[in-house]
């Protein structure tokens, strides 16, 4: 369990790390196990602490699964995207040491922290069946497929997407409502990286052309400005060799406490 809990912590901290460049994970550990805190650079889980004190072990003893890796049901156009970004990517040479890659591909769980709601909020049987709503489909490929990489120089991500057979909305086509979900998703990813916990205020959408059920999209995000506690981000989602617009957004993602998801 413990070891478990170590691989999921590790890959969560990945999203961060660039940016607190310090050694994230034994960050996070601190924060999250009763061992005292030091000084250090800000942590997106820093107040945690000021909300549980002492948390409880907050990660899944099941094992975890790496949504964001390939599985059978990826066309060969997703395949292909992934491998081109992947192979952009840093990479772990023997010694651990990494080689320079300016993009870097997010691991991707189906659930988040237990922390988020600490059984405060919902019921402990809601908490452990709680999962995120793009991971939430377990026939692989029918739901939500989709790998997001960052650009730490340029400050973008990508997501490759490819939408399966239940985000049906109109015949043969992706529903509105999924589309903004990936954007949502991505989004907020993305302005998780660059700002820390954030929450979606504002969503705007416009929906150019309507994306065929099955296909792979690319999602494109960019770092607009960041203005006090407001960061925002611009989409664009196109086919996949980029010929073609299908969706346009901009999001404003305010920085949050986390305490304001316990109501505080
Ligand atoms: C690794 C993690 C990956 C995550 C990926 C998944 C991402 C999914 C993200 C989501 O879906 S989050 C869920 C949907 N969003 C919500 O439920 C948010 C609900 N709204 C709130 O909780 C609060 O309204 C919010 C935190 C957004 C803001 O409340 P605050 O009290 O903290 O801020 P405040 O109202 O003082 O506003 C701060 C600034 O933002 C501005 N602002 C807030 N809401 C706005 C809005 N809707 N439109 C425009 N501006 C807005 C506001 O004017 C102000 O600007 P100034 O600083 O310039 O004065």
């Amino acid at each position: 369990m413990l070891r478990h809990g170590l691989q999921m912590a590790r890959g969560l901290c990945q999203l961060l790390s660039d940016k607190f460049s310090v050694g994230l994970h034994r960050n996070i550990m601190k924060h999250l196990l009763p061992i005292n805190a030091t000084g250090h650079a800000w942590s997106p889980l820093r107040n945690i602490r000021a909300v549980t004190q002492m948390a409880p072990w907050p990660f899944s003893s099941s094992q975890p699964r790496d949504y964001s890796l390939p599985n059978a049901s990826w066309s060969a156009e997703m395949q292909r995207l992934y491998d081109q970004y992947s192979s952009m990517c840093e990479v772990e040479t023997e010694g651990s040491e990494k080689k320079k890659g300016a993009w870097r591909r997010l691991p991707s769980y189906n659930r988040t922290l237990k922390y988020a709601t600490g059984g405060r909020c919902l019921s402990r049987m809601l908490q452990a069946k709680a999962r995120l709503f793009t991971r939430n489909i377990e026939e692989q490929g029918a739901g939500f497929e989709y790998v997001v990489f960052i650009n730490k120089e340029e400050k973008t991500c990508v997501c490759v997407f490819q939408a399966g057979h239940l985000l049906e909305g109109p015949p043969g086509h992706v529903h509105g409502g999924a589309i903004a979900t990936i954007i949502d998703s991505v989004t907020g990813t993305h302005a998780t990286y660059i700002s820390g916990p954030v929450m979606t205020a504002n969503l705007t959408i416009n929906y150019r052309s309507p994306i065929p059920l099955g296909s792979v999209v690319l999602v494109h995000s960019a770092l607009d400005k960041v203005e006090g506690r407001k960061t925002f981000i611009s989409c664009q989602v196109t086919s996949s060799d980029g010929a073609k617009l299908h969706t346009e957004a901009t999001g404003l993602f305010v920085s949050i406490n986390v305490s304001h998801l316990f109501g505080a």
